[in-house]
């Protein structure tokens, strides 16, 4: 099948780790493509009156990738480098990371080509609603349910809901994910992602010995993701060296007051210039010697050049494919580094999404505890079953996590009937 629509490195590199399980797994390569591509894939274009008076026409996507075990889900991308390649590469990940986790969804992934820190308000608010209007047909609570990503939040998440409803007529909650908890949100859905990750990373440490106390973190995204990892950590003892955004880093050997931090990222929306910290590029930032490196930005950042040279105990991947095939031939021969690979560990959102779209289904809200411990017991099976793969028959964490998201996607298609 040509492929030529998605091209683009990051749908290549999500083609090949599918490729290679697939051999791993004997699937018959006539069933291979429709495993690995899209089931539908959307392009729109988004006329946006700006506050100028102008018209910007932007463009979006939303990729399903399969509709074999349920609706589709996945999050919405706000950012300037958005392609159909990388979402339909981003929407491959989100299904394998559903049948990971055993999440009743196939995967999906939306996005729109825009920088976000130069639109007002306003102008947000109009591409939201208009980009949502575009995709009115193919979304739905039990169709495809979008959630936040990269460059978008419960704002965005609530206009969603809104321009949904205002076109069915009644509230429909179930739409998206991610919401404010005034309008159906979970609690504890704008933090499941970081604190799934930092959960991750403490079972990693048991399993290596490593003492959270002490132990040290550097982060590469202080975004959502990273943010709520680094305090979760932080809280665990656990010191945080250095951080970056898409501005660049900053970093201190002593370990970075997160608190004042915080406060600083919200007064001038960037970590650069944070007070009592030296500034480091984002490259340099991934070479600092660690026990843990978290990147939680964008894809393709541990590469073929850098994986030999980074130096931490735990790689746990935040971020949606930080780490290339060339990366992962050169990690594969690091045994002292444990990946904890992204389907695995970003997990944490899509779970309590899941439990957020359950809960407006049945218009019954659960206190936090609840929530958070559910998240657990799933992570903790993942976890658990990845390890036991990874050790029983000596693949990689990584190979270990996509063999048993792609087994069930496929082991569901045949009982289904091949073509579902
Ligand atoms: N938000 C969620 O629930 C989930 C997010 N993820 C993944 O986590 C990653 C981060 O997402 P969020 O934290 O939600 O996004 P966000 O928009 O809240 O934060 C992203 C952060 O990365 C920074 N950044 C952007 N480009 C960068 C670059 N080139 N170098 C360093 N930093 C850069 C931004 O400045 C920002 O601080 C993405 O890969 C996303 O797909 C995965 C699972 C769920
Ligand atoms: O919460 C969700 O539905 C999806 C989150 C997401 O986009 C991801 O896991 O990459």
């Amino acid at each position: 099948m040509s492929t030529s629509v998605y091209d683009s490195p990051v749908f290549h590199m999500a083609c090949h780790q599918f490729d290679l399980v697939a051999d791993f797994l004997e699937i018959p390569e006539s069933l291979r493509d429709r495993l690995k591509m899209p089931r539908r894939a959307l392009t729109v274009s988004i006329p946006v009156r700006r506050d100028d008076g102008t018209t910007t026409v932007f463009t979006g996507y939303r990729v399903q990738h399969h509709l074999t075990l349920g609706p589709t889900k996945g999050g919405i991308r706000f950012h300037p480098d958005v392609t159909m390649g990388e979402v339909a590469a981003l929407a491959m990940w989100m299904s394998w990371k559903c049948a990971l986790t055993g999440l009743p969804y196939g995967g999906a992934k939306g996005g729109v080509c825009c920088d976000p820190s130069q639109l007002s308000i306003g102008e947000l608010e109009r591409l939201t609603r208009r980009y949502t209007q575009e995709l009115i047909p193919f979304i739905g609570p039990q169709l495809d349910v979008p959630a936040p990503d990269m460059g978008t939040n419960e704002q965005v998440m609530a206009w969603i809901m809104d321009t949904y409803s205002l076109q069915i007529g009644h509230c429909v909650p179930g739409v998206v994910t991610g919401k404010p908890v005034g309008l159906g949100g979970s609690l504890g859905r704008r933090e499941s992602t970081g604190r799934g990750v930092a959960y991750l990373i403490s079972r990693a440490m048991d399993t290596l010995g490593i003492r959270a106390e002490g132990a040290t973190a550097v982060v590469q995204g202080y975004g959502n993701v990273g943010s709520v990892a680094a305090s979760s950590l932080a809280k665990q003892g656990v010191k945080i060296l250095a951080v970056s955004d898409a501005y660049g880093g900053i970093h201190n050997a002593a370990g970075l007051d997160l608190q004042a931090l915080n406060t600083y990222v919200a007064q001038t929306k960037s970590v650069v210039g944070f007070p009592g910290a030296e500034p480091v590029s984002n490259a340099e930032l991934l070479l600092i010697p660690c026990d843990v490196l978290i990147p939680a930005a964008l894809e393709r950042q541990i590469t073929g050049e850098n994986a030999s040279k980074i130096q931490c105990r735990i790689l746990a991947e935040g971020a949606n494919g930080p780490t290339t095939p060339e990366a992962d031939l050169i990690l594969e021969q690091r045994p002292e580094i444990f990946l904890i690979p992204d389907i695995l560990c970003n997990s944490g959102g899509v779970i309590v999404s899941y439990f957020e779209w359950v809960q407006d289904l049945q218009s019954f809200f659960w206190g936090e505890g609840e929530v958070m411990d559910k998240l657990y017991r799933i992570l903790e099976q993942a976890f658990n079953q990845t390890l036991q793969l990874h050790r029983k028959r000596a693949v990689s964490m990584r190979f270990a996590a996509l063999s048993l998201g792609i087994k069930r996607v496929w082991e569901a298609k045949q009982t289904r009937g091949l073509y579902p």
